[in-house]
This record gives structure tokens, sequence and C-alpha cells, in this order.
């Protein structure tokens, strides 16, 4: 029996790295019996069979899966911003954080194009928010080892807006990774972005890196909401004002009394942070709780 990790999908595929090769694994047919699908970044277990084949037999338990893009088992979201054209809205930011702590999975707030601008703003918001928050250039260099070293050993999910420079992030984080990162400027293109193809690099430090399609401010319209209520939990840094309000179940929207509005008026919490928990908390009451649900995939 061998044991690994699906690094990519395809066509009924899956691609399989048991840390030596990569095996292609057809799904037995009792997944689809029990309507599992399994994800990239699924650890699973499979039976090898002649010439680098095998079927796949189990997924092991998850430690977390995404919808958008269908990925499993993140330890770390690189989310890729720029202060620089184009430039990123907070709230783009905010919207990806917010789905990534609700599922259980850290997030790391990379800000590129520094040789550019130095986008103050967005640094100190997610490094008083309470986030590993780097600065690099992918076009001097600056930056990125300690990009790096954050990275390395685990499994990442790079994404952020079009254009603030994931592909070439990944190319100053491994040079050698040139040839492959023209396949990665390739895959970007067009084809990509309707495929939703989602497949994982091996980086030299250990990295396991998945390169996410680029999004628009669009696209953040139909990733899944939790209900409102729960959104609260997924902003960490209001974590020491949520008991303190004077009402209970307060929405810390524009209550009186509220903890949350005070820590923002003090300069405790950023107030772009809170500006987009509103704005999510609002998205959130519109949508019906089983349209939440079908949006989360349960
Ligand atoms: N000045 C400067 N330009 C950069 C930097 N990083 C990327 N760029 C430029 O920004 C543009 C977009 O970079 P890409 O790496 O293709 O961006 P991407 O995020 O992969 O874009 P999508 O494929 O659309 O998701 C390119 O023209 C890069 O040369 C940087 O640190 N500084
Ligand atoms: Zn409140």
């Amino acid at each position: 029996m061998g044991e690994g990790i699906i690094f990519k999908a395809l066509s009924g595929f899956y691609y399989v790295d048991d840390g030596q090769r990569l095996v292609t694994c057809r799904a037995r047919g009792k997944f689809r019996h029990k309507k599992e699908t399994p994800l990239v970044g699924d650890r699973v277990t499979f039976t090898p069979l002649e010439e680098g084949t095998g079927a796949l037999d189990a997924i092991l338990p998850r430690k977390n899966e995404f919808q958008r893009p269908a990925v499993a088992n993140i330890d770390l979201l690189v989310i890729i911003a720029s202060g620089a054209v184009p430039v990123t809205d907070p709230f783009l930011i905010d919207r990806v954080v917010s789905i990534a702590e609700g599922r259980g999975c850290e997030s790391l707030i990379c800000i590129n194009k520094w040789d550019l601008e130095p986008a103050e703003d967005l640094y100190e918001t997610y490094r008083k928010a309470g986030f590993a928050t780097f600065r690099v250039s992918a076009e001097t260099g600056e930056g990125v080892e300690a990009l790096g070293q954050a990275i390395a050993g685990k499994v990442c999910a790079f994404t952020g807006n079009s254009g603030v420079g994931k592909s070439s992030i990944l190319n100053a984080l491994e040079p050698d990774f040139g040839l492959a990162t023209g396949e990665v400027s390739d895959r970007l293109g067009r084809g990509r972005h309707t495929t939703r193809h989602v497949e994982l690099f091996r980086l030299k430090n250990g990295a396991i890196v998945a390169d996410t399609p680029g999004f628009s401010s669009f696209d953040t319209e139909g990733m899944e909401l939790r209900a409102p209520q729960e959104l609260q939990y997924t902003f960490r840094e209001f974590a020491p004002y949520l008991d303190q309000c004077r009402f209970q179940g307060c929405a810390h929207v524009k209550e009186k009394g509220c903890a949350v509005l005070e820590a923002v008026k003090a300069g405790a919490i950023p107030r772009s942070r809170h500006e987009s928990y509103v704005r999510l908390y609002q998205q959130a009451k519109e949508v019906p709780e089983w349209k939440r649900r079908q949006m989360r995939g349960e």
C-alpha cells in the first residue's frame, strides 16, 4: 500500500506524490457511491498497480478544505497584495482571510511591489491585526528570502487579485522555477480561469505551493459566506472585545456600548478591517442560510 498527497487532479486521474514519484491513480467506485470527491492536497492511500499507476483507496482525514479553489490540507494561505497597480482593495484580503479563519487555516499577508510603493497602510493594518505580514519585491528580490523562510516546509496556497505578482514571486522564490513559471503564466491565462484547475508544486525549501487563479472583486461575490453572527469570530483582532459589549448578541455594526466599535475608535482595531466586517455582515444577512450552506459546499 502507498501513501501520498494528490498534487494534481485532471480528467478523472489523480496524480499522487508519494515523496519519490508521481503515481497516476484512478479513484475506486466507492468514492462515487459515497459522493466523496478527492481534492488536490488530500493525503491518500493507494494500491500500486503496474507502471506507475495505482488505485486510490482512501482519503485520510482532512485538516481543512476549500471550495474555490478546490484544495485540502492547506497549512498557510499566502495572500499576495500590492500597493502599486493593481492596488489591492483591503476588502479582497479580508474576504479571503475571513474564509481561511472560518476553516481553520492560517493566513500570511505578503505585500508585493515594494520597489514601487511601500504600502505603509496595508502593512500596518495586517501587522496590527495579528497576521504574519511581509513586504517583498519580486522585481528586486527584497524581502523574498524572509518570505521563503516563513513558508518553508508548509503546504501553502498562493492567492491574490490578478496582476499582483503571484507568478513573479514564485519565480523569485525559486529561480530554478524559470521554466515552470512560463507554464504557470500560461495556465494563469484565460483557460485557467475558466477551468479553475489547481496543482501543487514542490519548492526546494520544502514548501508545497498551490498557485491559484488570480481573482477580481467580481469573484468575491460568489465566495462562501458564514452566518452573520459567526463572522465576528473570523476577525481575530475582535476577540478580546467580543464579550465586553453592553448588549448580548451585539452585531458590532453600530450598536450603543459596543466594545468592538470603541476599539476601532481608539485605534486598537484597524478601521478598514471593521469596514470589511460590516460589509460582509450585511452581505451575509441578505443571503438565506440554505444558500450560504450551498456556497460552503455543505
Ligand atoms: N515593479 C514591480 N513589478 C512587478 C513586481 N512583481 C510583479 N511585477 C509585474 O507585475 C505584472 C504582473 O505579475 P504576475 O506575476 O504575472 O502577476 P500574477 O499575480 O501572477 O497575475 P495573474 O496571473 O493575473 O494572477 C508583471 O508585469 C510583473 O513584471 C514587483 O515586485 N515590482
Ligand atoms: Zn459589539
